[in-house]
């Protein structure tokens, strides 16, 4: 159990990826809670299949992996020849690329160690390893940040509720719909609940851990009885994260998430978004054309459907796309858009 004060700061947090001389150190998030189990993983394959499986997951926590890996990816083909290493490191970057494709972060990160691979001179990993940490720290810094304005916009609320997991194991640190989670129960919003979210369990497996290593009360519900719990009025606000905002605020997020959205909107809840402007692609301009990860159906059918003879498939997205219609407020760590549109959310692209 971490320290449960009031004082806790963010490097209380469990940490879901640490720099090692060896590699990139990764907490095995399918393990979680039963175990807290740490890989090293020294090559780029191994940090592409590692963002691949989910032992590594969360949009942010993707892109600062990806990150890492491209450290990994110049040592190798600087290595192997230091002539050619820009030219042969572009493979690893498309693999990394190829690992998941809904995530922004995760391209976000790779372009900009594309445009430092193309200043540097001589040996890249140090320049390399400078750029991730700073990703990496930067990510920390916006989400102390979203934490402090998110809990602000919560203030005279009692009640909140979380979809997926958005903390610490999510991003670099501290979180970012569960940042303002955690710095909001410092200001008295104690009433907190958490979705299961089903198949993958993020909310029942990883949030209520987090909160639990926090010392933070939380009552988790299943992502069915999400509905009824804003029926009875215990919660004023839903908090999540994204995975990828299109330039008019349309949110792509964990699977569940439009349907928190639409009810929520029926029944008066308030509905916000939380994630740095590195979750913002302005290159799509609405949510309509933001690529939909599906996975396997094993992660939903149950073993017994998996037979070669069975007639059962399962229809397995684990995002969907919430129009910014019904969100009401966008957090970043540049500051809070309210009632995202195109026109709205230039004031981020403007703070660039
Ligand atoms: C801090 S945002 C994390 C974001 O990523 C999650 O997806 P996954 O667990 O599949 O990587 C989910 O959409 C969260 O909102």
């Amino acid at each position: 159990m971490l320290s449960s004060s009031s004082s806790m700061s963010f490097q209380d947090t469990v940490r879901a990826l640490e720099w090692c001389e060896q590699g990139l150190r990764v907490l095995d998030q399918r393990r979680l809670p039963s175990a807290v189990e740490y890989q090293t993983f020294g090559s780029v394959r191994g940090v592409a299949e590692a963002i691949s499986s989910m032992r590594v997951r969360g949009a942010p926590a993707i892109g600062i992996a990806a990150a890492y890996g491209v450290v990994l990816a110049a040592r190798q083909r600087y290595r192997e020849n230091p002539d050619t290493w820009k030219e042969t490191i572009e493979a690893d970057l498309a693999e990394l690329a190829g690992s998941r494709p809904t995530a922004v972060n995760l391209f976000w990160a790779l372009d900009r160690m594309r445009s430092e691979i193309r200043a540097i001179d001589g040996n890249p990993e140090p320049r390399l390893l400078q750029t991730a940490r700073i990703i990496h720290d930067e990510d920390i810094a916006a989400n102390r940040k979203m934490g402090e304005l998110g809990a602000s916009v919560l203030v005279g609320a009692n009640g909140v509720l979380t979809h997926c997991n958005t903390g610490s194991l999510a991003t670099g640190g501290y979180g970012t719909a569960l940042g303002v989670v955690r710095s909001a129960y410092r200001q008295g919003v104690t009433r907190i609940f958490a979705t299961e979210t089903r198949p993958w369990l993020q909310g029942a497996r990883l949030t209520v851990w987090e909160l639990e290593q926090d010392g933070i009360p939380a009552t988790l519900v299943a992502d069915s009885a999400a509905a009824y719990l804003m029926k009875t009025g215990a919660i004023q606000w839903i908090a999540v994260g994204a995975d990828r905002i299109a330039a008019n605020g349309d949110t792509a997020n964990k699977i569940g998430t439009y349907a928190l959205a639409v009810a929520a909107r029926h029944h008066g809840v308030k509905f916000m978004v939380v994630a740095p402007t590195s979750t913002i692609d302005w290159r799509t301009e609405t949510g309509a054309s933001i690529k939909i990860e599906e996975r396997e159906q094993r992660e939903l059918l149950n073993d017994y459907f998996l037979r070669p003879d069975s007639v059962i498939t399962a229809w397995n997205p684990v995002f969907d796309v919430t129009p910014a219609e019904l969100i009401d407020c966008i957090v970043t760590e540049r500051g809070v858009v309210w009632n995202p549109d195109r026109q709205a959310m230039m004031a981020l692209a403007d703070a660039r």
